[in-house]
């Protein structure tokens, strides 16, 4: 299906390892996976499976052994600046208000300082932080820095956005309630998602596909369409499908823990 769709990321037999001493231990093998434009697409697999080590990748900060990064066509292996970040801890400017820590993302875009306090002021009303725009980050709960930190990164307009686990660090119910807002504010505006999450439910309601990872080194274990119509509806979680699905990435990631062991 994805692949009628433009891809904006495609990653073709990346290959990593790392030195530890004079042990070479492969952490990446042969990844090839893509992000269709507007599509939101998941990596779940287990701890240490090396997926912040493909972001690491994606966003050029190192460069796989082998393997190609392509970006709407163009390749971009080794390249930094291309995507937007967001990870498991809010990643906001301490020094700056939380309106200037928005308005700072779209100056990056190229709006003027003027349209950019403008335009945070407005983004802050839509999701309802306007009363905390002036305070600085320390004041914010959990919860509201990852809002902050979500919404810079969607503002940066970047090619793809990529979530490392962005709502790990938080409690259940804030977690649950992140979920129902990004799925808000993400289908109101669908951008190209790759997304890191431990948690299959999660996996579930957001996604488009799902791709399963084994344990280090990584192999892609399965490509998952998720069928669930969009708007998606939260309750999604009670449809047997879902249930279904659940079990059938459960199954892959216990398969894969016992191979290993
Ligand atoms: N710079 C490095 N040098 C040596 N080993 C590294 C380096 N970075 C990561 N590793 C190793 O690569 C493996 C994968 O790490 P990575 O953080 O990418 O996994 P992960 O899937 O994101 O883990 P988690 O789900 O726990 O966050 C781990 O064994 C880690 O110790």
């Amino acid at each position: 299906m994805s692949r009628l769709i433009k891809s904006k990321l495609e990653l073709s037999g990346i290959t990593k390892a790392y030195m530890r001493g004079k042990k070479r231990v492969p952490v990446l093998n042969n990844i090839s996976l893509h992000v269709g434009e507007g599509e939101f697409v998941t990596l779940i697999g287990p701890s240490g499976s090396g997926k912040s080590t493909l972001f690491r990748l994606i966003g050029g900060v190192e460069r796989p052994d082998t393997g190609r990064i392509v970006m709407e066509g163009k390749e971009v292996t080794g390249e930094r600046g291309l995507i937007s970040y967001m990870p498991q801890q809010a990643a906001l400017f301490p020094w700056l208000s939380v309106e200037d820590n928005i308005s700072s993302a779209l100056v990056t875009t190229g709006t003027s300082k003027k349209e950019a306090k403008e335009q945070a002021s407005e983004w802050l009303r839509k999701i309802q932080l306007d009363n905390v725009a002036k305070e600085y980050p320390h004041v914010l709960s959990g919860g509201m820095q990852q809002r902050v930190s979500f919404l810079r990164a969607l503002l940066m307009r970047r090619d793809i956005m990529c979530l490392d686990e962005p709502f790990a660090a938080l409690d259940a119910l804030t977690r649950a309630d992140m979920q129902r807002w990004l799925l808000q504010l993400w289908e109101a505006d669908r951008r190209s998602v790759l997304f890191v999450t431990h948690s299959i439910e999660e996996a579930l309601m957001l996604s488009d596909r799902i791709y399963v990872l084994s344990p280090a080194p990584a192999t892609v274990l399965r490509e998952i369409i998720v069928p669930f119509n969009r708007p998606r509806q939260v309750d999604v979680w009670t449809d047997p499908a879902f249930v279904e699905l659940k079990r059938e990435v459960l199954d892959l990631l216990e398969k894969g823990e016992r191979s290993i062991v």
